[in-house]
This record gives C-alpha cells, sequence and structure tokens, in this order.
C-alpha cells in the first residue's frame, strides 16, 4: 500500500509515498514539536492526518488524502520515499472536509495541496500538536482570606473571587470575563496562594435561551417554519431571505438558530466585515447562553488554531465569521446564515478565489442542511437562482415593528460638479488648500439638502452623509498647467489628506492602492506653478465644511456634533465603540461614513440619510456597476427611519432623468434588479453566461501581455468567447503591469472542461517563467 498526499506546491497532481515500515525509526531527533506515532503502532497514517515528507530538497508537511494500491502509482516503487514522520494518529480532516477540498479545487481550478494550506490555520500547516491545553487557575489547600495582609484589599477580592470556583478552579478565560485581573492571577502565584494547571477545554453546556423571542409577523413566521421544517428534516435547501433593510431578518435568524441549537447543532454565521462581528455577537449573546466563537482577521494565529479546533470538536455553538470561516470544519453544523449576501467582500480576492455564499451552498448540500442567504438587495446570480428554483425565496416586505420604510427623494444636483470631480471642476468651485473653507458652495451639497439637514438636527435627530472616499480629496491638481499628483508605482491619482480645522494632523500624499505616501509639494513639479489645488471631496473635507455649517459657533447659535466614519478614523483599538457610543447616545449629530456605515448598523436616531453622489456608479462603463450602486444607494437608505420616527433619504444626482436611477426610486430595489436582469440576458452577460478571468502581471507590460497571447496560442478547439489580451482595469499597480483575458461561456461546463485541460499547460508555457498568472471563476471585476 502506498500513501497519497496534498502537499502545499503549485503543482497539479498529488505524490505518492511509502508508509513508514518501522515506525520505531520514525522519530526525528531534530524535531521535538512534533507529536509522534505510537511505536506500538503499524497502522499506516491515516487518511485526513497531517505527515512530514522529503520533497526535493526540502521538508514539507502535508495531508494524506489517500491509501492507493501500489500498482496504482505512477512512479516505481522503488523509486518512492518513505514518510519521514506521521504527525497525526487520528484524522484531523474528515471524509468530508476532503470532498470539500476536492470539490474547491476542481472548481476553482486551483491546487489541492494549496487549497489544503488555505483551509488549516497556520500553525496546523506547521504540524503543532493539537492536544490544546488551556491555563486554568484554583486556590492552594490550607489558604484562606485570613492569611491576606489587612491592607490587601485588591488582592484578597480577587482571591475570594477565584475561591467561588471551588478546588476545581476555572479557566483563565472564564476568570477574566468574571472580572479577575492577570496582574493580581500573577500576584497571588508568586505569593504562594494560588496556583496555574494545564486541562483540556471542557465540553460546553447545552444553549439556553437568555431572553423572550420577539412575537414573530406573519412574513417572518414562515420564513422562520419554513427554515426549521428543513432542519428538522435534514435536507438541504437554499434559502433567499428577501426583506427590505429593517424587516426583521436578524429576528428570523435568532429563532430559526433556535431550533437548530436546541437540538444541539451548531450554527455558522457569515458576515461581511469585521466591524459587524461584535455587533452581531452582541445581538446573539443577548438572545442565547452559548459558546459564541467570533472569527475574522484580527485574530493571532494561536487563537485562530483554539477557533478551528473549537469549531471541529463542537465547543463553538454559535460561529459568526467572515469569508473564510466557511472553510473550517465542523462537528455537527445544523444551519448556515449568511447575512447581507450580495455583498462582494464574501469574494476572495487573491489565492484561492473562492465565493463564500457559493461555497455555503455547496456546503449546505454536502451536509444536509439548511442555508439561508438573508440581503434587502440580493445579487442578480442569486436573483436568476431563485428563478430557476434553485432558490427558495422567502420574502419580507414590510419593516418590522412600527418602522416605516423611508422615502426616497431625488434631488438636481447638476450645479454641483465638486463631487463628481475625477475631472477638474470650473476653478470657482474649488477651494485652494490653504484659505479656510467657509463658502457653503463647497460642501457640494445643494440648498435643499442643507436645509434637511438643519431641520433634522434641529428636531432633535440624527443625519448621516454618505461618501464614499476617505481623505480630504482624490486630486491634487496644478491651475496653470494641468498637473495631477500620481502615484509613481500605480496608475491612480494620489489622494490629499490634509485637515484645515486640525493643525497637528500631518498633510501628505498617499496612494490608496499601494499605501506610498510623498509630502504635498510647494510648488507644481511641472511648472512651478505655487496654484496647486485640492480638488474633488473626501469625507475629511466634507466633514470640516459641515463642521462650518454646523458645528462653527462664531456662525450658528447651535452646534452639532460630526462624526466622521471611515477607515482612517476607525483605525484606533475602541475607536469604533466611542464612535458607537457617541451615536447610540441619540443626541443629534451628523455622521459622515463611507461604506463602512453602510452595512447591517441600527442606529435608531437617524432620521435622514444623505447621498451627494452615489449615482456616480450609474457612469461607469463595468457592467456590474448599476447593480452595485443601487445595493449600496438601497443599503445606505436602509440606515434611515429605522427608529420610531419615519425617515427620508435624499440622492444627489447630475442625471436626475436617468431611467434606472428613476426605476430605483419610484418601485424600489427589487423591480430595479429584475429590470437589470433581462438586460444581461439579453446581452449575454454574467449570470446568463460564465467568466474566468486570467490575469498576468509582469515587469512591463509586453511581458504580461505575451503570456496571455501564447495561452491563446495553445488552447484547444472551443466554443467560448475571448476577450483580450487587454490591460487590466488598473494597468499598473504597485510598480507591477498587469495584462488580462476574459473566456466567457454560455454553459459551465465547457469552461471548465477547457480549463482543466488548458489551465496547467498555460502555467508551464516557458513565458510563464517567473511571472504570476492567476486565475479567477465567476469573477466579480474585470
Ligand atoms: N417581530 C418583530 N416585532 C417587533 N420588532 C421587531 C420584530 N422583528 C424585528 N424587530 C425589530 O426591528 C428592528 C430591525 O430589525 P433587524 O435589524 O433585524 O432588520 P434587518 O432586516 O436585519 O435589517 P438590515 O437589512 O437593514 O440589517 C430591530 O430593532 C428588531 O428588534
Ligand atoms: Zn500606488
Amino acid at each position: 500500500m502506498l500513501i497519497r498526499v496534498a502537499l502545499p506546491v503549485p503543482l497539479y497532481r498529488e505524490f505518492d509515498y511509502l508508509p513508514p515500515s518501522d515506525t520505531s525509526n520514525n522519530t526525528d531527533p531534530n524535531s521535538t514539536d512534533l507529536n509522534t506515532i505510537d511505536p506500538n503502532t503499524t497502522a499506516p497514517p491515516p487518511i485526513g492526518g497531517r505527515v512530514q515528507v522529503s520533497f526535493g530538497r526540502q521538508t514539507l508537511i502535508g495531508i494524506v488524502v489517500d491509501h492507493i494500491d501500489s500498482s496504482l502509482s505512477e512512479v516505481p516503487v522503488n523509486k518512492l520515499k518513505t514518510i519521514k514522520q506521521v504527525i497525526d494518529t487520528k484524522p484531523l480532516l474528515s471524509q468530508q472536509m476532503l470532498s470539500l477540498a476536492r470539490w474547491l479545487a476542481g472548481y476553482y481550478h486551483y491546487p489541492l495541496g494549496d487549497v489544503l494550506s488555505v483551509m488549516l490555520p497556520t500553525l496546523i500547516r506547521q504540524g503543532k500538536p493539537l492536544d490544546l491545553l488551556i491555563t486554568h487557575w484554583r486556590i492552594l489547600p490550607n489558604v484562606s482570606e485570613a492569611d491576606f495582609h489587612s491592607n490587601a484589599h485588591k488582592q484578597r477580592q480577587q482571591f475570594a473571587m477565584l475561591k467561588l470556583h471551588g478546588e476545581h478552579g476555572a479557566s483563565e478565560d472564564t476568570l477574566l470575563l468574571e472580572g479577575m485581573q492577570r496582574p493580581f492571577l500573577k500576584l497571588l502565584e508568586e505569593n504562594g496562594l494560588i496556583e496555574r494547571f494545564l486541562q483540556p477545554k471542557s465540553p460546553p453546556n447545552p444553549v439556553t435561551l437568555a431572553k423572550m423571542p420577539l412575537t414573530l409577523n406573519e412574513q417572518q413566521k414562515q420564513a422562520v417554519d419554513s427554515i426549521i421544517a428543513t432542519a428538522k428534516e435534514e435536507k438541504y435547501c437554499g434559502y433567499l431571505l428577501n426583506g427590505v433593510t429593517g424587516s426583521g431578518k436578524t429576528e428570523v435568524y435568532l429563532q430559526a438558530m433556535q431550533s437548530v441549537l436546541e437540538a444541539g447543532k451548531q450554527v455558522l454565521v457569515l458576515v461581511p466585515e469585521i466591524g459587524l462581528t461584535p455587533q452581531t455577537r452582541a445581538r446573539f449573546a443577548e438572545r442565547f447562553a452559548a459558546n459564541i466563537l467570533l472569527l475574522h482577521s484580527g485574530l493571532n494565529n494561536t487563537q485562530r488554531m483554539h477557533g478551528w479546533e473549537d469549531c471541529r470538536e463542537g465547543r463553538a455553538q454559535i460561529i459568526i465569521g467572515t469569508r473564510s470561516s466557511i472553510l473550517h470544519p465542523f462537528a455537527n453544523l445544523g444551519l448556515i446564515v449568511v447575512d447581507e449576501s450580495h455583498d462582494q467582500s464574501y469574494k476572495q480576492q487573491d489565492t484561492l478565489r473562492y465565493h463564500a455564499a457559493d461555497v455555503a451552498l455547496y456546503r449546505g448540500y454536502q451536509l444536509g442542511i439548511p442555508v439561508v442567504l438573508g440581503t434587502a438587495t440580493p445579487s442578480l446570480e442569486h436573483l436568476k437562482l431563485v428563478q430557476e428554483g434553485k432558490l427558495t425565496e422567502l420574502v419580507l416586505s414590510q419593516r418590522a415593528g412600527n418602522a416605516k420604510t423611508a422615502t426616497l427623494k431625488l434631488v438636481d444636483a447638476r450645479d454641483k460638479p465638486t463631487l463628481y470631480s475625477d475631472l477638474p471642476a470650473a476653478p470657482s468651485e474649488q477651494a485652494s488648500l490653504l484659505p479656510n473653507l467657509k463658502n457653503s458652495q463647497n460642501t457640494g451639497l445643494t440648498d435643499d439638502t442643507i436645509h434637511a439637514i438643519r431641520d433634522t438636527l434641529e428636531a432633535g435627530e440624527q443625519v448621516l452623509v454618505f461618501l464614499n472616499r476617505r481623505g480630504y480629496a482624490p486630486i491634487l491638481l496644478c491651475e496653470a498647467c494641468g498637473w495631477q499628483a500620481d502615484c509613481v508605482r500605480c496608475e491612480a491619482h494620489l489622494t490629499v489628506h490634509h485637515s484645515q480645522l486640525n493643525s497637528n494632523q500631518p498633510s501628505y500624499l498617499k496612494c490608496h492602492h499601494c499605501d506610498w505616501q510623498a509630502s504635498i509639494p510647494l510648488a507644481c513639479p511641472d511648472c512651478a506653478s505655487v496654484n496647486l489645488n485640492a480638488v474633488g471631496m473626501g469625507t475629511t473635507r466634507l466633514t470640516e465644511s459641515l463642521h462650518a455649517l454646523f458645528s462653527n459657533p462664531q456662525t450658528s447659535k447651535k452646534t452639532y456634533p460630526i462624526i466622521q466614519i471611515d477607515r482612517d478614523t476607525t483605525r484606533k483599538k475602541d475607536s469604533w465603540e466611542d464612535i458607537y457610543r457617541r451615536i447610540n447616545s441619540g443626541d443629534p449629530a451628523i455622521l459622515v461614513g463611507t461604506q463602512m456605515v453602510a452595512k447591517g448598523h441600527h442606529f435608531p436616531n437617524v432620521t435622514l440619510v444623505c447621498l451627494p453622489n452615489a449615482d456616480r456608479g450609474f457612469l461607469s462603463p463595468d457592467f456590474r456597476s448599476p447593480e452595485h450602486t443601487a445595493q449600496l444607494i438601497v443599503q445606505v437608505a436602509g440606515r434611515s427611519g429605522r427608529g420610531s420616527k419615519p425617515g427620508k433619504v435624499l440622492i444627489q444626482t447630475v442625471q436626475p432623468e436617468n431611467p434606472l436611477l428613476r426605476k430605483l426610486v419610484r418601485d424600489g430595489y427589487q423591480p430595479f434588479a429584475l429590470e437589470l436582469l433581462k438586460e444581461r440576458k439579453m446581452l449575454g452577460l454574467p449570470p446568463y453566461t460564465y467568466g474566468a478571468l486570467i490575469r498576468c502581471e509582469a515587469k512591463t507590460l509586453q511581458r504580461a501581455t505575451q503570456v496571455l497571447k501564447d495561452a491563446i496560442s495553445i488552447m484547444p478547439q472551443h466554443q467560448l468567447a475571448i476577450l483580450g489580451p487587454i490591460d487590466a482595469p488598473m494597468k499598473m499597480k504597485n510598480s507591477r503591469y498587469h495584462s488580462q483575458l476574459l473566456l466567457l461561456s454560455k454553459q459551465r461546463q465547457p469552461l471548465h472542461q477547457l480549463l482543466n485541460y488548458w489551465w496547467p499547460q498555460v502555467l508551464q508555457l516557458p513565458s510563464a517563467k517567473y511571472l504570476k498568472l492567476t486565475l479567477d471563476i465567476d469573477p466579480v471585476g474585470w
């Protein structure tokens, strides 16, 4: 028998090794880290476990994917190497996880070993043992509060807290949650009063309800009943929970989850961004007494490994995570929820380019459990699946409770080009960097919008102004010669970062694609003119001009706080919490935010939402742009009027006659999206065609393009449409050139058949050597 191993190498094949025959020789004297096989057993390394093998001159850790008969190996047995070391004596990955890996490898045309690497946490990939022990503390026998010095209050109090756990003590995590402090644990240990010990994690208690569920409305009830029925039958069904913003989708998740959790099963809830994980956690923790695990990119390697094991062992009962949590192993998963399922962050944009919602549907099918895709603005892909009967639609057409859906209104902003100026606007419309912004003209807001903001603030309510661009201004322009400050590494303008109000804030230019920074020149490097202007509007500039209007004690009687919410202002730890606190106080204020505020947030006192230039996307050449723009508009608009007071939404536009925009405002997202879907069908665009995007990255554009030309030349006969090679949308990024080739097919199968055969050959092309070539299946941007 031979052992077939998937290794983390970019080759589309697996490798055969001889099983360790004499297992007593297995122990590598240099490796103290790794568990070795019990010398008394001669069992082969299990399928789904890790092994260490020689590969060329390297030693690699791989996953055993099969045991095969020696006659099946392509390499003669006497040429095969023996496995160096067996790391796991029990499988780490179940057959189900291995078949998930194989499916991912097949569908995304990515090597199996690399897929497994993406699926495993770093420390596990590195061969760390899995018997995870965690620190516990207990009091030492024969010690009591009487042993404390009379002025050691705090020590005595902390000791008493630990004493409540009796002789068995408790885990450090539990103690910290209860309010004990690490320095005191250490101090008490040094004073010989308590001790630490290691113990495996304990299994979880059954989930109980911590708070009564809300009474559902008829539509919510129907949705919950359908999902629970599917879960009880242990069947797969993909649901599209299509509910307008504020319709109580979360309550549907919670009540469907309750039934699954009470049956002793786990629930996975995917959310698009880290920002939403603590908020979602709070809502779930309020409802359930359960082990809730958060998985997101902010975790360190140890936390990640613990999280992975907690999912696999079933200790985590509710798992809330971003995209990659869908690749975790689960002991007993009973339901998957994908919240805001239209969100583009569910698509991984490098290495294994999977879409988490698609993987969720696959896993639901594989496990025989319901999958709920919840959103107010379904993607056209998902709407098409509903039309084809592959997803079951559950509709929530009304806002829950007493909240009314906000009214949308278009505001003609054709005289406010500031916000549209990637091209320079008329000079009179711009403020120079140096003088103070006093003029309300410079806000880019129309008089109607400004009045509406004032009325809202005076009524004691909050306003959200949405601008999807951080920084001060997107362009630095020389008015004399037309020079613009561009990134030296990317085909992109540098963003001006600057603050008129806060002179402590440094001013600089920054590329938002590669983070390259430069100082703001005093004069134009081309013509030496000092007439440099910051053109266009970012959140900082908008915040400052709103400040001049609503927050300056010299000009207005009553002033209101302006809260800027973007990646720059939320970078620091706890800054989100601070912003939340200020918003949740309910006091009148203006929130200025990027798409960070567009999703899922519930700010009950926001009654006016202004979108100064969100219709820009309708001007873009990208065919997906109207879909994404409408989703963003509807999501942002959905932040308005979620409490007891009705909401209003003002959409400024320079194209008030645009039929698509008018349809969206008049009829709402669904009819708008169905119209777009018809258009896509007519034009033969996705989701009615299936795409694969090949990108090549090289030091010169010529080399990048050449590879793609060579790739076409070795393509077998096909029925696909081929577009390219053409320059990628950002031709130069980070000093590298990008060229691309798009394959479109009316059916999925011929595309995949061609790729199976052709793509590995493309990677072997002589011109592809040392270049980066990537393949993106179902790409979302090209
Ligand atoms: N059946 C109900 N009765 C009363 N209030 C409800 C009910 N269902 C939900 N709510 C309340 O309605 C508000 C909005 O609900 P929720 O945030 O779940 O909406 P959502 O559909 O997830 O919205 P979004 O898509 O905008 O995130 C919440 O305050 C929630 O507690
Ligand atoms: Zn750059």
